[in-house]
């Protein structure tokens, strides 16, 4: 029997869904938080392909999940181009800032990204070696404008103000930036298609900020590059788009970007994507995270609410957005056995 995940992506409608959750290798974990610890830290782990193929699978054995998510962070890719990049604990991430053409200047060709991500590779060909036959691997890599906010700011921030002051000031510069981080990307999950991943995911965590035109500019059209070079390359290839937080925009994504499917954050109801948005295709979401925190009958019935509401359509059981530190393991066993009981 063919992988249920993929079965999904191919507009297959199952009784019950595929499921996955983003962050699933995560600090919720305690026996990720001790793989994090023998690694030293965060990006120690991302670069060690045997402990971040290890994290990779300890959800995978401890929940059974219908999906693998490579672990790695998006946060590479600008690291891999030069930036300087480290983490803060207990705060997040830090990068040098790319806000002026001397700063933008030293930035590596794409062409040139494999020497940084090459431990990446090697992740996936661990995962494919010892991942369960059904379970299908991820790769993933984060869209060219959320990348981008960070790369401007130098770090998370609220709104993306310094990212769209730079657009506004700056339009050449902040396309050109846009342009490396979009040719980056092929290069980058193109090498983890070939390595192994089976599917593909483009997170752009901070596409809500884009209004209008910009949405279509500078989330749309970089997504639409982006899988149309991978399809190019590699023409049997799923992706999976997330721009998340872009309300109505969903509308018609899909289609017009060539993914084979949109994940949804959880602002927008069930109801209504079943209605506008899984009539192109199929739909990844969109349980509210902080039920994984929280528990109890509510998760239950949220868990079958979402389940039955896009039922008629392909769909992949997913949270809005990642499982977080908070989260309690037993609620994941909570809302499997809802989905799947
Ligand atoms: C914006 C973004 C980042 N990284 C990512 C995004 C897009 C998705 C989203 O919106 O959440 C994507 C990501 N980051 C990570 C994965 C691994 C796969 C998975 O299990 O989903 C994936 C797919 C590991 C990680 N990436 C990070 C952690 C926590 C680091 C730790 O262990 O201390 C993990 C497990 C760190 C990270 N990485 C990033 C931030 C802002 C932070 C700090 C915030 C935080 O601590 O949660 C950048």
């Amino acid at each position: 029997m063919a992988k249920k995940l993929l079965r999904a992506l191919a507009g297959e409608v199952q009784d019950v869904p595929p499921v996955w959750l983003m962050r699933q290798a995560g600090r919720y974990l305690p026996e990720y938080r001790a793989t994090r610890e023998q690694a030293g830290d965060f990006l120690s782990l991302c670069y060690n392909p045997e402990l971040a193929a290890e994290v990779t699978l300890q959800p995978i054995r401890r929940f059974g999940f219908d999906a693998a998510i490579l672990f790695a962070d998006i946060l590479l890719v600008p690291q891999a181009l030069g930036a300087d990049l480290w983490f803060v604990k207990g705060e997040g991430p830090r990068l040098s800032t790319v806000t002026t053409q001397a700063d933008f200047n030293p930035l590596k060709p794409a062409s040139d990204v494999h020497g940084t991500l090459s431990p990446i590779y090697e992740t996936v060909r661990i995962l494919r070696r010892e991942l369960p036959q059904d379970v299908p691997l991820i790769g993933f890599a984060g869209a060219p404008w959320t990348v981008a906010t960070y790369m401007i700011a130098g770090r998370g921030t609220p709104d993306q103000g310094p990212a769209h002051a730079l657009k506004d000031e700056n339009r050449p510069l902040f396309e050109a930036l846009l342009e490396r981080i979009t040719e980056a990307t092929i290069e980058y999950l193109s090498a983890q298609v070939e390595a192994g991943a089976e599917v593909v995911k483009l997170f752009d965590s901070w596409a809500g900020s884009l209004k209008g035109d910009d949405f279509d500019a500078y989330a749309l059209e970089p997504a639409k590059r982006i899988i149309g070079e991978l399809k190019a390359r590699h023409p049997d290839l799923p992706v999976i788009a997330f721009p998340r937080e872009a309300g109505e925009k969903y509308v018609g994504f899909s289609r017009a970007t060539g993914a084979d499917c949109v994940g949804l954050d959880s602002r927008v109801s069930a109801d209504w994507a079943a209605e506008h948005v899984q009539k192109d295709g199929c739909v990844q979401g969109n349980l509210d995270p902080k039920l994984m925190v929280t528990g109890g009958q509510e998760l239950i019935d949220e868990t079958k609410r979402i389940r039955d509401a896009l039922s008629k359509g392909p769909h992949i059981f997913n949270l809005g957005h990642g499982i977080t530190p908070d989260a309690d393991p037993e609620n994941v066993h909570v809302m499997l056995e809802a989905l799947r009981g």
